[in-house]
């Protein structure tokens, strides 16, 4: 537990997102999958988060306004769009939503994220014990700050443009 606390960092953010100038349900964040390890997110009372299901669907996400939402992000559970779940910490046990934002109606919409993610200078590697036989190790351990590094570099970029997220991740950490 000390490790994990002493290995994490925290990033508070706030997220405006006007209201769209039509009629129109208008994207206003772009599908994609967490990178940190856990986002919880809180939102005044406009909807417009939407997740993407096993077969491909999105549903709207309309939490209560008592409550936040958790995601699991790919440095805990690394995913991709066709949701093939490629983990680390959980080696394939937990998957992370592919996710976006669409805006609809005449209000603007305000969430708060949490955004937990590893300390550069930690390995992420998956735990002993979730290794066996039947659930091979699926990712080489690696570092979260060298993996961002990766991630927004440019070569980088521009295969995740062309390419989509699978051949971003199994580049950096695929067994
Ligand atoms: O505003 C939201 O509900 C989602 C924000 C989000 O997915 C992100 O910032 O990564
Ligand atoms: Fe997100």
């Amino acid at each position: 537990m000390d490790e994990f606390i002493d290995s994490t960092n925290y990033q508070l953010r706030i997220m405006k997102y006007e209201k769209p100038k039509t009629n129109d349900s208008t994207p206003a964040l772009a599908a994609h999958c967490d990178t940190n390890t856990m986002t919880l997110l809180y939102q005044n009372e406009v909807n417009g988060l939407q997740i993407q299901s096993i077969d491909g669907e999105w549903i709207n996400m309309k939490p209560s306004p008592n409550s936040f939402i958790v995601l699991i992000g790919e440095s805990l559970s690394i995913s991709s769009t066709y949701f093939l779940h490629h983990k680390v910490w959980l080696n394939g046990r937990l998957p992370s939503p592919f996710h976006r934002v669409m805006m609809k109606g005449n209000e603007d919409r305000y969430s708060l994220g949490l955004f937990t993610r590893p300390k550069g200078g930690y390995v992420i590697k998956v735990p002993n014990e979730l290794v066996d036989d039947n659930n091979p190790i699926l990712f080489k351990p690696h570092d979260h700050e060298e993996f961002l590094k990766f991630f927004y570099s440019e070569n980088t970029q521009a295969a995740v443009q062309s390419e989509g997220y699978i051949t971003r991740l199994k580049a950096y950490c695929n067994v």
